[in-house]
């Protein structure tokens, strides 16, 4: 299922961060050992109640004057508007309201899209509710008063955010169809892709209820089957600012892989892997999503017999992280392999949704344990009592142990291959959780 996303806008020094810290907790962003996407908050994972959420931060820049910080934040307005199901405009009743924030809450009124007003900084709720009140005068509906510091009125701001969840997930839900992602750095071939797919069948999907990021999704028909693309293209905007323009490809890149089944994640033959590639290839791979390397522009390569193993041997080390990841060579120019890569689509989703009987299951893991023996620490040996698959998208499995110190990451990691060995699993990360069972 596609985890909503909620993005905040608001100017600096508002308390973005410190918010983003008291909702996340330690989850922020990105596990060490792959690229992050960096080290500073850009998203994070936050459970409420029986809620999960993306949260994003469209802003972060330091800003010197007054015209460059409405500029700023309008561009931090349309990302959110473009990318999120809820909007979060956080304020600081200590710094009261600026005419930019009128002219914000403007942007967000007009967008329909579901928005929060959230009024930071009231450590003391006595004190300072006269003042909270003056924030009607935006005209986006009522203000939430908190302090992200002292992580006080959170629980009542949430409960308003989650309450437009359903409604805005419901739609989506019914459909179907595959989502597929196209990401991968400007200038890649996105569209080229998008458009050689399309043919003569462009599709445009049609608007949801004022949503401007279904605009950019397309349907495509492939052997009587519809695939909804989403595209990221375009990225190249108005801003001159280059950590500005990385963040937003980096919001936009989030938001189009967490509503997706797969990513096809298009790299430049002409400039090999680089670094931006694996952090988007780290945003799907976190996620858990289908993944497809299309290596674009293979026309403009010259070939010989070890050009594509070069090729390959290069990707698989940058990202090592992902090593069941399918890689493709095309180009959305000629045309070449393109119908191959629906095959490949199609082959991602069936083992995204694979299902394999904790007997068979069973079977390949003892067979496994007996080939090499589980870790042992102290004179005390793992000991596995069963391997159990608990969901789908991606394949989940839960491992039931002696001891959970006991289970050492090579262990999985083993286990992990002589489950694909045995069932394949292309194109899609595995999970695996360990638990505790008393021994009998
Ligand atoms: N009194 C009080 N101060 C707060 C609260 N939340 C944040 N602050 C302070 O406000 C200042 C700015 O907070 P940040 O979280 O860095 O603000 P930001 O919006 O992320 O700022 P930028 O990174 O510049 O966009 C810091 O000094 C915080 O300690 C709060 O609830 N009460
Ligand atoms: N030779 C060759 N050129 C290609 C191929 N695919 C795309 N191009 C060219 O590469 C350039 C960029 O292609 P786009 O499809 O606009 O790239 P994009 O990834 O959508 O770019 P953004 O909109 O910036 O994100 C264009 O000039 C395309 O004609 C290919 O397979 N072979």
């Amino acid at each position: 299922m596609s985890r909503p996303i909620v993005a905040i806008v608001g100017r600096p020094n508002v308390g973005k961060s410190t918010l983003f810290n008291s909702l996340a907790g330690e989850k922020i962003s990105i596990v060490k050992d792959y690229p992050g996407v960096t080290r500073d908050r850009i998203y994070a994972d936050v459970t409420w109640l029986n809620y999960q959420f993306t949260m994003i931060d469209t802003g972060g820049i330091e800003m010197d004057t007054k015209d460059i910080m409405l500029s700023h934040m309008r561009q931090q307005a349309e990302i959110a508007i473009e990318t999120a199901d809820v909007i979060m405009f956080l304020v600081d009743v200590k710094q009261g309201l600026v005419d930019a924030d009128f002219k914000v809450a403007d942007m967000l009124r007009k967008s329909h899209k579901p928005v929060v007003l959230v009024v930071n900084k009231v450590d003391n709720f006595e004190k300072y509710m006269p003042d909270v009140y003056e924030f009607y005068n935006l005209g986006i509906g009522d203000p939430y008063p908190i302090s992200a510091s002292s992580k006080i009125g959170l629980g009542d701001m949430l409960d308003e955010v989650t309450s437009h969840f359903n409604k805005s997930l419901a739609t989506e839900e019914e459909d179907e169809r595959p989502r597929i992602a196209i990401v991968g750095k400007p200038n890649a071939g996105k569209s080229s892709i998008i458009n050689k797919l399309l043919g003569e069948e462009r599709v445009i999907v049609s608007d949801i209820a004022g949503t401007t990021r279904d605009a950019i999704d397309t349907a495509v028909k492939w052997n009587g089957k519809e695939y909804v693309f989403i595209d990221t293209a375009g990225l190249r905007r108005k801003s001159r600012i280059k950590e500005e323009l990385e963040r937003y490809s980096i919001v936009r890149t989030v938001a189009a892989v967490e509503k997706a089944d797969l990513v096809l994640l298009v790299i430049d033959a002409t400039e090999g892997v680089t670094e931006q590639d694996a952090k988007i290839a780290g945003i799907a791979h976190e996620r858990g999503k289908g993944i497809i390397i299309c290596v674009n522009k293979w026309d403009l390569i010259e070939k010989d017999n070890k050009t594509v193993a070069k090729y390959t041997d290069e990707i698989r080390r940058i990202l090592s992280f992902m090593p069941y990841a399918q890689i493709m060579f095309i180009s959305a120019k000629t045309g070449q392999r393109l119908p191959k890569v629906f095959e490949t689509i199609e082959t991602v989703i069936q083992y995204q949704n694979l299902r394999i009987a904790t007997g068979v299951l069973n079977e390949i893991v003892t067979e496994a344990v007996a080939m090499q023996q589980p870790p042992s620490d102290k004179g005390k040996r793992l000991k596995i009592f069963y391997v159990t698959q608990v969901s789908v998208k991606p394949p989940t499995f839960v491992i039931f142990v002696n001891d959970k110190e006991l289970m050492h990451f090579s262990y999985t990691r083993y286990l992990e291959n002589r489950i694909r060995d045995a069932f394949g699993f292309t194109g899609t990360s595995l999970r695996f959780i360990t638990r505790e069972r008393k021994e009998k």
